[in-house]
């Protein structure tokens, strides 16, 4: 694998600020007063279907005015602002690519849209960062879902951007794919670049950047650490579904456990609300194996990102 190194200044001033935005569309309000700051390296935009993420990245990327509020890049009005446009990239969910043109055909257009001085050279580095160089004179109909999404990161950052915004790059993505692009998005940060992506999946976030911005139907729900939102989420009760060989005398064994504030016997099992996960799970194990009870499964069953959200903006 090469590897491009590109000799570049560090832009302190690409540091993207939302202050009080609201956006609505018609009645529907998809940003609610939301007031967040963004600055150099990997930022994770997470929130599950329909939270407003689009049209926050859409807001910062200049394409939508906000309905209230202020959203800035490096210090400037975002919107309809061409110096901003020329120091930002933005990659969109919607993947319309030119299924006809080679990725250097693509790259050089964009490269070309941005009126640089040297689109050819332009377009060489930026295929050169995405390691493209080996297929870039093949037609992108030809390409897996990876390597259009590389040409498509590619055509956004052909002019050098300081801030590149990614509407869920990893949708569609192997496993390989998604570890490539993260390396991606890991080199640029290392360059000194803003990298924003918006991700409905929170391993994938977990697995990529330490720092996050959640958002939950349009307002700011968490923002900051990861690690510091997972401590959050561990004073909340845990659900679990348990399955076992006498489900209901592990019911009756349960409830009498001071970790456990309910049990209910259901078709597929029991789900069972204990405080302490820890606890909890040694306990389990224990009282099961006292009774001669076997365990077939013992499954989380509330650690979807819509519980984790509600959680966060019950708290
Ligand atoms: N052009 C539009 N007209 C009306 N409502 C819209 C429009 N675009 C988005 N919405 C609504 O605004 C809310 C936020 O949408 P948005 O696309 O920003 O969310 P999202 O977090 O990016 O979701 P997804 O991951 O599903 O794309 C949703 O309720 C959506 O239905």
């Amino acid at each position: 694998m090469t590897t491009v190194v590109v000799d570049r200044k560090v832009n302190t001033e690409s540091t993207v600020e939302l202050t009080g935005v609201s956006h609505w569309y018609g009645n529907v309000v998809a940003v609610n007063d939301v007031t967040l700051t963004i600055g150099p390296g990997v930022t994770g935009l997470l929130g599950p279907n329909g939270a407003g993420k689009t049209t926050v990245l859409h807001m910062m990327a200049g394409f939508l005015p906000p309905s209230q509020g202020t959203v800035t890049v490096g210090g400037q009005s975002a919107w309809r602002n061409p110096d901003v446009y020329r120091d930002l990239g933005l990659v969109t969910e919607r993947e319309s690519v030119p299924g006809y043109l080679t990725a250097w055909e693509f790259v050089l257009a964009s490269a070309k849209l941005h009126g640089l001085p040297n689109p050819a050279a332009a377009a060489e580095r930026a295929i050169g960062i995405v390691e493209m160089q080996d297929a870039k004179d093949r037609r992108i109909s030809t390409y897996s879902k990876g390597m259009r999404q590389r040409s498509r990161v590619a055509a956004a950052l052909v002019h050098d951007p300081s801030v590149l915004l990614l509407d869920e790059p990893f949708n569609g993505m192997d496993p390989r794919q998604r570890m490539h692009m993260m390396d991606l998005l890991h080199r640029m940060a290392d360059e000194g670049r803003t990298i924003l992506f918006s991700s409905h999946i929170l391993e994938e976030v977990e697995q990529l950047s330490g720092t996050v911005q959640v958002i939950v139907a349009g307002r700011l729900a968490a923002s900051g650490d990861y690690r510091h939102i997972r401590r959050l989420m561990t004073n909340r009760p845990h659900v679990f579904m348990i399955q076992s060989s006498d489900n209901r005398v592990l019911a009756t064994l349960l409830m009498g456990l001071e970790s456990v504030s309910g049990v209910e016997l259901e078709p597929a099992g029991l789900q069972v609300r204990a405080n302490d996960y820890g606890t909890f799970t040694r306990t389990l194990s224990k009282v099961a194996r006292d009774k001669g009870i076997r365990l077939t499964a013992v499954l989380p069953s509330d650690e979807s990102l819509e519980n984790v959200f509600s959680y966060l903006v019950a708290s």
